[in-house]
């Protein structure tokens, strides 16, 4: 069967892709049933360490959190893993692009409200994310539109027991995992990353919001690992004050208070968003969502699933992007999820197990051959244009 005829699930009708990540396909699809248009992330099954049906449990075991994407099904048919989720909107750099690459200082502070809550959700719920960047928070869609949602959670790892609240070992050696750009010190040094990590890669996120730029962005290097060594040679010179230069205390305060946390301390998400709170009271903002995006005319907006592809494709060539590059033993251990169909059949209470991304996963037009009516254009295919992205 082809993967375009197929239903999955018996009911979602595959469309165009509207998303590309280094471990899955993002297709927008349509639950024939009820007529709701959905985003359905797709991995094959025969993939070297597939990790999709790990990601769904995870993403079921946070259901219910604002900024968490509702999870319609997940599982395995055919020759493919499956998560159905709520369809988003954009990711906050395709709106960094939008916003000719930085945000004001308002729409920042709206974010990083959000953002904090939503990483305090996460870790309240036990795992750490392991990969923040601009290009893992989606706007929601329609009345959620004002809504910032985190995605992918492929590296997220639990990171202390679910009962007795007991913390993983601070190990070191470990593969980098996530992003160079927003890494922080201790993961670039190969400590096990903890809370503390998803927050300071969250600062680095957020001065690059407001400036556009980081300092460790651009370098040349030979290859990948003398790259990332220069990454984080640059990160650890910087001082601080000289990073947030030009822009308000509070991102210096957030940077000098996480940058200073324990391995296993939990951060004080209350004082964070104090922080900026009071900055934006200062600032007499008002919280009415009206982000920078939202102030850019529609007609000046290429459509949003054609804009989409093509700064995927160039995020994939971003080169400060690395993968774990070894068989990692200790994360991945000998997993099996020959018996997961649907993810209702899980049981909560086993332990996930880490796993390797698989560089080897080919897209999957190449391993099935196209039919044409996948490429028809999103606007023919949605009569009922519920996200207000459109
Ligand atoms: N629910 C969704 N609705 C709309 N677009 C989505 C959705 N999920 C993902 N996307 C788009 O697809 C892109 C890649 O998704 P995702 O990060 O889940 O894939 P990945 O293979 O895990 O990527 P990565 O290389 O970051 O690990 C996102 O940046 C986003 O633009």
């Amino acid at each position: 069967m082809s993967i375009i005829e197929l239903r999955v699930c018996g009911r979602y009708k595959l469309g165009p892709k509207i998303g590309v990540g280094s471990f899955g396909q993002i297709y927008l699809a349509k639950n024939v049933q009820s007529n709701q248009d959905v985003a359905i992330k797709i991995e094959e099954v025969k993939s070297k360490h597939p990790q999709l049906l790990y990601e769904g449990k995870i993403l079921q075991n946070l259901q219910g959190g604002v900024g968490i994407p509702s999870m319609l099904w997940c599982g395995q048919e055919n020759d493919f893993n499956f998560l159905v989720m709520d369809l988003l909107g954009q990711n906050l750099e395709e709106l960094l692009v939008l916003c000719k690459r930085a945000f004001t200082l308002k729409t920042v502070l709206m974010l990083a409200d959000q953002l904090i809550s939503n990483l305090e959700y996460i870790h309240f719920k036990n795992y750490v994310h392991r990969d923040i960047k601009p290009e893992n928070f989606l706007m929601g869609c329609a009345k959620k539109s004002h809504i910032v949602y985190t995605i992918d959670f492929g590296l997220s790892k639990r990171y202390r027991d679910a009962r007795t609240h007991d913390h993983i070992p601070q190990k070191e050696g470990k593969p980098l995992i996530g992003t160079a750009r927003y890494a922080s010190i201790n993961t670039h040094k190969g400590t096990e990353q903890s809370r503390r990590d998803d927050l300071e890669a969250l600062g680095y996120m957020l001065i690059y919001f407001l400036k556009g730029t980081l300092p460790w962005q651009g370098i040349r290097a030979n290859r990948k690992e003398e790259k990332y060594q220069k990454i984080m040679e640059k990160k650890i010179s910087t001082p601080i004050d000289q990073l947030c230069k030009g822009i308000p205390n509070e991102f210096q305060q957030f940077m000098n208070y996480v940058r200073n946390l324990k391995y296993d301390e939990k951060p004080d998400y209350s004082f964070l968003k104090k922080i900026f709170k009071e900055r934006f009271v200062k600032e007499g903002y008002e919280y009415d969502y009206v982000y920078d995006w939202i102030l850019i005319p529609m007609s000046t907006r290429s459509p949003f699933y054609s804009s989409k592809i093509p700064l995927t494709i160039e995020l994939l060539q971003n080169e400060e992007k690395f993968l774990i590059k070894e068989y990692d033993k200790d994360r991945f251990g000998e997993s099996n999820f020959s018996n997961w169909n649907m993810v209702d059949d899980l049981d909560h209470n086993q332990d996930e197990i880490d796993q390797q991304p698989d560089q080897n996963t080919k897209p999957v037009e190449q391993q099935k051959p196209k039919k044409q009516e996948v490429q028809q254009p999103v606007q023919q295919q949605k009569k009922d244009k519920d996200c207000s992205i459109f």
